[in-house]
């Protein structure tokens, strides 16, 4: 599997939000995705699972169109969003439950004490996502990303609100993930995206600045702040 993004350009109206990017990604690789507020991160993610079209050029999921094939292709993709959209009302297993038959999968309930037992749920799936703490809620967030097995992870700042701690434990969540996966995340959390990327693609101003394995990259704040400045 791989995605490719070719000549990928949007704009939002008379405003350019991602101009002419071009890479490849290919799967047993985490690929760090940064740049500053406003760069054009959120706006190429949303391409690339083919929840917005692009103004000019394309995204190629294993060469085809997602706009094209939406459905097959959201059961190969686990998104975690910006926001992390939850339903607040439903409980946690209520909540999984719900998505995993939209996904039709098999053996639901095994999958779902499965994947909360990996992100750490146990002791607070009994409760509605609403009496979760934000930190728990992004677990449910990435629960919900990885219901499914997807080979393809894209995760929108995963590790946004939580404690020291925890941002670890999802660390090594996503790290034990990586074999056969394409895995794409943006952070602005920097050490994280050092201790855990394989390669690193910074985008300011639209543009993509660079796309480099994270060993050839000595000390990565420095290395932002000179090609974002
Ligand atoms: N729906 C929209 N309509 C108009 N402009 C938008 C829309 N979404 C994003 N933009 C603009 O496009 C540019 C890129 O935004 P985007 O959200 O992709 O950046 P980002 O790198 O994800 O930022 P952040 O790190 O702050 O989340 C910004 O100037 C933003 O204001």
């Amino acid at each position: 599997m791989f995605i490719e993004a070719k000549n990928l350009s949007k704009n939002y109206g008379k405003q350019s939000a991602v101009q002419d990017l071009n890479f490849r990604l290919e799967q047993g690789q985490i690929v760090g995705f940064l740049g500053p507020n406003g760069a054009g991160k959120s706006t190429t993610l949303k391409m690339l699972l083919g929840l917005i079209s692009p103004s000019t050029g394309s995204v190629l999921v294993d060469g085809k169109d997602p706009q094209e094939q939406e459905i097959s292709l959201k059961k190969r993709i686990g998104y975690l969003a910006e926001n992390n959209p939850l339903y607040p009302e439903m409980y946690v297993r209520e909540f999984l439950a719900f998505i995993g038959n939209i996904h039709e999968l098999s053996n639901l309930d095994k999958r779902i004490q499965e994947v909360i037992e990996w992100v750490g749920l146990e002791k607070e799936a009994h409760k509605k996502i609403q009496e979760l703490s934000k930190g728990y809620q992004q677990r449910v967030g990435i629960a919900l990303a990885i219901l499914h097995d997807p080979k393809v992870l894209i995760l929108d700042e995963p590790t946004s609100g939580l404690d020291p701690n925890q941002r670890d434990e999802i660390r090594h969540l996503i790290k034990s993930l990586q074999k056969d996966r394409i895995i794409l995340f943006s952070s602005h959390i920097l050490s994280e995206v050092e201790a855990i990327c394989d390669r690193v693609l910074l985008i300011h101003q639209g543009k993509l600045v660079c796309d480099r394995p994270m060993k050839e990259i000595k000390d990565l704040e420095k290395f932002f702040k000179e090609k974002t400045s």
